[in-house]
């Protein structure tokens, strides 16, 4: 009978920061529902940005380390990533000749996504000889091309067959991946060594982030765990896979690291918290969650629902450009006023660079699809809601204490990220292979955006603590006030004198 929680071994190099090799195995297991374990093969100097320096433990020990697991637990699965050199490749092989556990995933990691290899060359032609251990190999494209001795497959057809071949040579599964295709697919296939056809296929759109770190580590693994429970190698891709593009779609929300940072392994975990009423440790989320039914009513906007699907008439989606890009100039006012205010240096500099960004940059954006437009689409000046929401921000930035100003501007980065993170589902689940707003809903997920959302966040917190209650209270009013003005604005985008006639529209 499959384990409850299967018994996993990592057998793996380390990474300090946390998000790749074992420490991303051992992530990945629990999120999965397995007991994680691990034996290191190599320590590993590495954070978010590169590998400095890879030190091997002689060999004896890392026999060690696999024989005091496997002398004393009942190991599942394995999952073996960085090996590093011909002599950890020759013990790895040695133990899993003499205590093969059931399930047996190889990870065949050769360079890290941050650049460095993790694999002496001359180990290659060892990792081959190894294959044949494996239930189910796991290697990138450039990975595939070396196991493989051909060129790197330039497109997915070749990819697959490439696969077939790697399987059929070495008699195993190949988990053939698209993460390194060019394009805004990433499809992943099983293949086997029977036929070339993939044993399963999946396919999915890009998540648009640079946080791919340790990716490759999380999905073997979790493939590892979800086989030793089900036995069923595409029920448990399907499953890793759905898991991990969660991982991939939250990883903004950790902030770490510099270069190409970690996947969210528990961003599941982190819902389960939250609908448990974790207390709020901090002022923001407490305002956050008093926001709730008004982020949902934005939710269920006909703009927004069609903004997500697609299926918003042109028309519809201009009069809005034109609108937000007059907010934008009022916007960028309101940051001023605050940079003008801001008690220290950081803060000046990250309001005064907000304020320039919304008029250079953004502006530029909703330019560049106005003049598509047909002349006279736009034009027209602020609408009432415009007008009342630009009005309210420069009141409160001017006028109010400075906390009170930092509430105001919260959700127009907050609010409007999150309402970008829906509407990419949105956007997901219609999987229409052309979306007519594609490049307008890449912007919401820029990473430079939700970094300065996390930053005016952090901002609102140093504020909160230091102010009295009576400002803590008004902060709580102006922010709802603000979060009401949000959900008119995407309500609002439809001038009826222009759009009079189109079918749907008063
Ligand atoms: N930006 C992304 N969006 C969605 N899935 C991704 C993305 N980047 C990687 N993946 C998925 O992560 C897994 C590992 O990716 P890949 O880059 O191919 O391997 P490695 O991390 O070993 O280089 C694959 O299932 C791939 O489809
Ligand atoms: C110890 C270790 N093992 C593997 C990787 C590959 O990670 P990625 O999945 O980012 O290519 C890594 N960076 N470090």
């Amino acid at each position: 009978m499959s384990p409850q929680v299967p018994r996993v071994l990592a057998v793996a190099g380390t990474d300090p920061t946390g998000g790749a090799g074992q420490h991303a195995d051992l992530k990945s297991i629990a999120a999965m529902g397995g007991y994680g374990m691990s034996a290191v093969t190599a320590v590993v100097v590495q954070n978010t940005l590169g590998v400095r320096s890879v030190h091997v433990p002689p060999v004896e020990f890392l026999a060690a380390q696999l024989d005091a697991v496997a002398e004393d637990v009942e190991i599942d699965a394995v999952k073996i990533g960085m090996l590093g050199s011909v002599p950890v490749i020759e013990t790895v092989t040695r133990w899993l000749e003499d205590r093969r556990p059931p399930v047996v995933v190889l990870d065949p990691v050769m360079v890290a996504t941050s650049g460095g290899r993790l694999l002496e060359r001359e180990a290659e032609d060892a990792l081959r000889a190894m294959l044949g251990h494996a239930d189910l190999v796991t290697p990138n494209l450039p990975e595939l091309a070396v196991l493989a001795q051909e060129e790197v497959a330039s497109s997915w057809a070749e990819a697959l067959a490439q696969g077939h071949r790697v399987a059929r040579a070495h008699g195993t599964l190949v988990l053939v991946k698209g993460g390194h295709l060019t394009g805004d697919r990433t499809p992943d296939a099983l293949v086997g060594p029977d036929a070339p056809e993939p044993l399963a296929a999946f396919d999915g759109a890009r998540v648009p982030t640079e946080n791919s770190h340790g990716t490759g580590c999380s999905l073997s693994s979790a493939l590892a765990t979800l086989q030793a429970r089900h036995g069923d190698w595409a029920h448990s891709l399907g499953i890793a896979r759905a898991w991990l593009r969660g991982a991939l779609e939250r990883s903004g929300d950790l902030a770490v690291g510099h270069g190409s940072g970690p996947v969210h392994h528990f961003h599941h975990v982190q819902d389960a918290l939250e609908s448990w009423g974790a207390a709020p440790a901090r002022f923001s989320d407490e305002l956050w969650a008093a926001s709730a039914g008004l982020r949902r009513e934005i939710e269920e906007l006909d703009f927004v629902r069609g903004l997500g699907d697609g299926r918003l008439e042109p028309e519809r989606f201009l009069a809005y450009l034109d609108q937000d890009l007059q907010y934008l100039d009022g916007y960028s006012r309101a940051l001023t006023l605050l940079a003008a205010r801001a008690p220290d240096e950081r803060q000046r500099l990250f309001f005064a660079t907000g304020a320039v960004s919304c008029t250079e940059t953004e502006s530029e954006l909703h330019r560049a699809r106005l003049r598509h437009a047909e002349p006279g689409a736009a034009g027209a000046g602020p609408g009432e809601v415009t007008r009342r929401y630009t009005s309210f921000l420069l009141a409160a930035t001017a006028a109010e204490p400075y906390p009170v100003g930092l509430a105001a501007v919260l959700p127009c980065f907050w609010v409007y990220a999150d309402v970008g993170r829906h509407l990419g589902e949105l956007a997901a689940a219609a999987g229409a292979a052309e979306h007519p707003y594609a490049d307008w809903l890449a912007t919401y997920a820029d990473e430079g955006f939700q970094e300065a959302t996390r930053t005016a966040r952090e901002l609102l917190d140093e504020a909160a603590r230091g102010a009295a209650p009576a400002v803590r209270e008004r902060m709580r009013e102006v922010f709802l006030e603000a979060c009401a003005l949000e959900r008119d604005f995407f309500a609002a985008p439809v001038p009826a004198v222009r759009l009079a006639g189109i079918d749907g529209i008063e």
